[in-house]
């Protein structure tokens, strides 16, 4: 059912047929039968880049299939207020060759898989959506200078928990200070990680990151300067040249705005999500729930739980749950994690 990265380079303009058949249709939307699939790659001042595939949207002048293509577009008054952002998947109608003067109009948002929201901050006071779709969030931080900060490790945790998610650990700089005893806090919350460097002997780390992205689409955050830029740029070694994808077609799709930009990694293999500026996650709305989900040894301990409990007071059954051994022999480190995350939920967004 998920699809996957690599199916965007196929010529089959139907990205999602099983959902789109189903989908009701009221008296008074439009039908827009001939609408044009895409994949938001860029968003910047109310116009989208949407990347439009090979074969979508018919056949050209010449009877040509059109190839793949980036195209922009607004947005369709009827879509409302309603945000539409990179990973987003859409629906074009109007002009959608892709020319250089051409601008389509998104006319259907696509259900989303997943939502990644960006804190409150004190330029913009609302949580707002800035990721649509994503597989993973790549959690970048450095080993040293700057030094890393397990709090925002573990805040970005819980975003990735409560957006559904799969966490990545990156450390990066593994050339300045060791890894090891860094990753044993993270050993009890079996978050996959990888460990980088940048030296004479090339890109440590480099390979086993790539390894970790193929056919997902992977969110990348961090802090400036823990080498979140470095790592893109290996990934995607034409990501300087281009922000976003070139279209073959019209050379157009460039774009050097401060939002989430999508990149394709080399042989189609999978995308990396840049979100410059991003610097932290909108926890407020988080759902105790859904992070507890992630501690299926721990979960069925807190049936005993008092209503309402924060699974961080004196009256939690966790830690009878956890005494008697139900938990497993890690039992007593995994609630101690379960616990540093659910306090990360509370504190300074941008801490
Ligand atoms: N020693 C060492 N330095 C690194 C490594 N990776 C990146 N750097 C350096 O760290 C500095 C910051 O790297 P960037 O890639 O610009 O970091 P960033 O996270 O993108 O930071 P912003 O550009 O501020 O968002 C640069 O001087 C890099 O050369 C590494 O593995 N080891
Ligand atoms: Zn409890």
């Amino acid at each position: 059912m998920i699809r996957r990265a690599s199916d965007y380079d196929e010529s089959d303009v139907r990205i999602r047929p099983s959902r789109r058949g189903s989908r009701p249709r009221s008296k008074d939307r439009p039908a827009h039968e001939d609408a044009v699939p895409g994949f938001v790659i860029g968003v910047d001042r109310g116009r989208y880049t949407v990347l439009v595939a090979k074969g979508a949207g018919g056949r050209d002048e010449r009877g040509k299939p059109w190839p793949e293509r980036t195209v922009t577009a607004m947005k369709a008054r009827e879509l409302g207020r309603k945000g539409i952002v990179v990973g987003d998947e859409v629906d074009l109608v109007g002009d959608t060759s892709g020319g250089p003067d051409g601008l389509a109009r998104i006319v259907r948002l696509t259900e989303r898989r997943s939502v990644l929201r960006r804190t409150a901050d004190d330029t913009d006071p609302v949580e707002r959506v800035i990721v649509a779709n994503a597989d993973q969030l790549v959690i970048v931080s450095a080993l040293a200078n700057p030094e890393p900060r397990p709090r925002m490790i573990d805040r970005c945790l819980v975003a990735a928990y409560d957006a559904g998610l799969d966490p990545l650990l990156v450390l990066t700089k593994a050339d300045l200070a060791d890894a090891d005893a860094f990753l044993a806090s993270y050993a009890p919350l079996d978050v996959r990680s990888v460990v980088t460097a940048t030296g004479e002997s090339g890109f440590e780390g480099l390979e086993a990151l790539q390894e970790q992205l193929v056919d997902r689409i992977s969110v990348f955050i961090g802090h400036s300067g823990v080498g979140k830029s470095t790592l893109v740029n290996g990934l995607v070694p034409d990501a300087q040249r281009a922000t976003g994808v070139v279209n073959d077609y019209t050379g157009r799709g460039r774009h050097t705005s401060s939002s989430a930009v999508a990149l394709r990694l080399p042989d189609r293999s999978g995308w990396v999500i840049d979100t410059p500026g991003v610097r932290s996650f909108g926890l407020a709305h988080v759902d105790l729930d859904r992070i507890i989900q992630h501690f299926p040894d721990l979960e069925p301990g807190t049936a005993e739980c008092p209503r309402g409990c924060t699974h961080d007071e004196e009256e939690c059954a966790l830690d009878a749950w956890v005494a008697s051994g139900r938990a497993g022999p890690a039992g007593s480190s995994r609630l101690e994690s379960l616990r540093r995350l659910l306090r990360a939920r509370s504190g300074e967004a941008a801490d």
